[in-house]
């Protein structure tokens, strides 16, 4: 069974990096490289059980298609299976991200196994590897330039304020368009701000509570905007007033059973598992 295996150094932090992996915006056409991928329709990063759609050149002129399905997603990357096609009896994708004091290190692994016997395998040595260098060699171009804009985009920020087991939830006034739905406490991050101090004065604004901002929660999230949502764990300081609806329609601290169930802006919905994590008490995460 041919395993392909190349490694990239990709210069941003994990968590863009993460995203851009999973943004649909990524993938892009690069008909010059022989690659055209396609995510299926749908705002911000792809998630467990969706498909992306490839068209690929395996000679001049000759393009197959392959539909892969991601089967798991994670922040250290994720696994895709396709579809089998005229040639391939089973092609599995496995990325893995590895933070590096020098940036992130990605990891490509791509396994298949060939159709017709010999003469697959025969044509398998002749094109198939040099098309999989190809289409990963695309890939990768798309991944860093994607993770440069990401990196470069406007932020929001957003803070994952979890006490004894709910997670504090707003629920948005305006504009009309998203009025009604939910999010977590944030705004966008003003210049000479930094994401902690933005987070506490939004906090401060939107509250009337004082926060302790501490890990960041999942990938950065791209908004249709432009603009990317970072979210970050957070907690009510000592001695904080208690969080009361300055500007928004209401407030709910909500169990993990209840998270599902609201209707979320649309990037929030991207980082649910992530959001179910923090609600998980710690001992039913070891072993
Ligand atoms: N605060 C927050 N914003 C979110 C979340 N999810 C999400 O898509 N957004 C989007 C909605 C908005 O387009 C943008 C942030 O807008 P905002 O209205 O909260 O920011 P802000 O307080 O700085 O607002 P403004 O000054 O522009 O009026 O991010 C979330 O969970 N929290």
């Amino acid at each position: 069974m041919p395993v392909l295996r190349t490694t990239a150094l990709v210069d941003a932090e994990p968590e863009t990096v993460a995203a851009a992996l999973r943004d649909r915006r990524q993938f892009v056409d690069d008909p010059a490289a022989g690659v055209r991928m396609r995510a299926v329709d749908g705002p911000g990063l792809l998630g467990a059980d969706e498909s992306i759609s490839f068209h690929v050149r395996v000679l001049p002129g000759v393009w197959i298609p392959l539909r892969t399905v991601l089967t798991e997603v994670g922040a250290s990357g994720f696994r895709s299976r396709s579809r089998p096609g005229p040639f391939f009896e089973r092609l599995e994708h496995q990325v893995t991200l590895a933070p590096t004091g020098a940036g992130v290190l990605v990891t490509d692994e791509v396994s298949w196994t060939t159709r017709f016997g010999p003469l697959g395998r025969l044509v398998d040595v002749l094109i198939g590897r040099r098309v999989a260098l190809r289409v990963l060699g695309a890939r990768e171009r798309a991944l860093r330039d994607r993770a440069r804009e990401l990196g470069a985009a406007r932020r929001v920020v957003g803070a994952a304020i979890v006490r004894d087991g709910r997670l504090l939830t707003q629920r948005r006034s305006f504009p009309v368009e998203v009025a009604g739905r939910w999010e977590l406490p944030g705004g966008r991050v003003e210049s000479g701000e930094t994401d902690w101090d933005a987070l506490r004065r939004e906090c401060a604004e939107e509250l009337g509570a004082e926060v302790t901002v501490l890990d960041r929660v999942g990938p950065d999230l791209p908004l249709p905007g432009g603009s990317v949502l970072r979210l970050y764990e957070a907690v009510l300081a000592e001695g904080s007033a208690e969080p009361t609806a300055v500007e928004h329609q209401g407030l709910r601290w909500v169990s993990g059973e209840e998270l599902d169930g609201l209707d979320w802006l649309d990037a929030d919905r991207i980082v649910l598992p992530e959001l179910h994590a923090l609600l998980r008490p710690l001992d039913s995460e070891v072993g």
